[in-house]
């Protein structure tokens, strides 16, 4: 494919074809850090162009051009890619540490829980962080919710939206930002348009509409995390062919994984738990754990310790496994209260 025909800015194309790139197969294969060193643009600005060549090589493959293999990505690009995409805050700073800033994009996060725990908290606080301006170190993004369950309520977001606005113009205020220019940003009616909410009622729903999802956000770029909660919810019932269910769960799982690297977003799955007799006694494990358990890249539990509730990396291939204290309150996700009476004492 020829880079005229691609969907980008003419600028871009002008710089492309400047650069010696002429056809799609003549840079496919660089990273973006590379692109962006060639064609003197941020590396953003490169990983869309990759992203939109990427896609319409794809489509061009399906319409029966021949498909080619990209070339390796070094590890050092990888580390690059890494760091140009901050971390999405939970808004609990001890959280944030044991997940290492935050959650990863490109990455497929599983978060379970005994009901009340605060899975939902989390979802519609992380759908909002994610739109914090990347003046604020944040990620200027958009949020997809995907509710099998009926859990979302908007005035509790609405709640938390203003928490957050709140927070951040203090936080403006001791940086000394301009807290004005990013205000038409962080509006509470222009956060709650850029959350895309999906209600599901049925496992075929759910399938068909992470399915759809590619196009969604083919045509809504800016969307940087998606949340499903729950995961497994119209999996646990009315499924008598335990094969036929734990292949469409792969089959889901794959894509969402797809989904997480081709468009360098987050994923993040709420799940529930249930009881399991382990070893002599009944243990709590995630909902489906066995026949979900390679379908995410890090998986947390939420639990109660006493009266105060705790996250806890189980599964990671770069974290630590530690576990650290949060709380709910009327602004959303926050450090634990006994926490911050430790940090007023000290
Ligand atoms: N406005 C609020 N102020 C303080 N705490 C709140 C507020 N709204 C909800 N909560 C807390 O959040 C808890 C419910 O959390 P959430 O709905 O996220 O649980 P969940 O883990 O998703 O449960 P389930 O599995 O049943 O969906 C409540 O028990 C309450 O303690």
């Amino acid at each position: 494919m020829e880079v005229g025909r691609l969907p980008i800015s003419a600028s871009q194309r002008g710089k492309l074809i400047a650069a010696g790139y002429t056809t799609l197969s003549s840079f496919s294969s660089l990273s973006p850090s590379h692109l962006a060193r060639d064609l003197k643009i941020s590396d953003n600005e490169a990983a869309e162009i990759m992203r939109v060549a990427s896609h319409s090589h794809r489509l061009d493959g399906s319409a029966g051009g021949c498909g080619t293999v990209n070339g390796a990505q070094t590890a050092w690009d990888m580390l690059h890619e890494e760091e140009m995409f901050p971390r999405i805050t939970t808004s609990c700073e001890d959280l944030d540490n044991i997940l290492g800033g935050g959650i990863n994009c490109k990455e497929v996060t599983e978060i379970g829980g005994v009901p009340g725990i605060g899975k939902t908290q989390l979802g519609i606080q992380l759908a909002i962080n994610v739109q914090i301006p990347v003046d604020y170190g944040g990620l200027g993004g958009k949020a997809i919710y995907i509710d099998t369950e009926g859990s979302f309520m908007v005035e509790r977001a609405l709640q938390i939206v203003e928490a957050c606005i709140e927070d951040m113009s203090e936080c403006g205020a001791l940086l000394r930002k301009d807290f004005q220019a990013c205000q038409l940003k962080m509006h509470p009616n222009n956060i709650l348009e850029n959350i895309f909410y999906f209600r599901v009622c049925s496992y075929t729903e759910q399938i068909a509409l992470i399915n759809y999802l590619d196009k969604f956000i083919s045509e809504h770029k800016d969307v940087k995390i998606v949340i499903v909660d729950s995961v497994t919810f119209h999996f646990r019932q009315d499924f008598d062919d335990m094969a036929l269910r734990t292949r469409l769960l792969s089959g889901m799982a794959l894509k969402l994984m797809k989904l997480a690297k081709d468009f360098s977003l987050a994923v993040v799955l709420l799940n529930q738990v249930t009881t399991k007799y382990i070893d002599g006694s009944f243990q709590l494990t995630l909902a489906l754990g066995d026949s979900w358990s390679h379908s995410c890249t890090n998986r947390v539990i939420l639990y109660w310790n006493g009266n105060e509730r705790y996250a806890y990396i189980d599964k990671s291939p770069s974290l630590r496994l530690a576990s650290a204290p949060y709380s709910v309150t009327s602004k959303g996700i926050r450090n634990s209260a006994s926490n911050c009476k430790r940090i007023k004492m000290m």
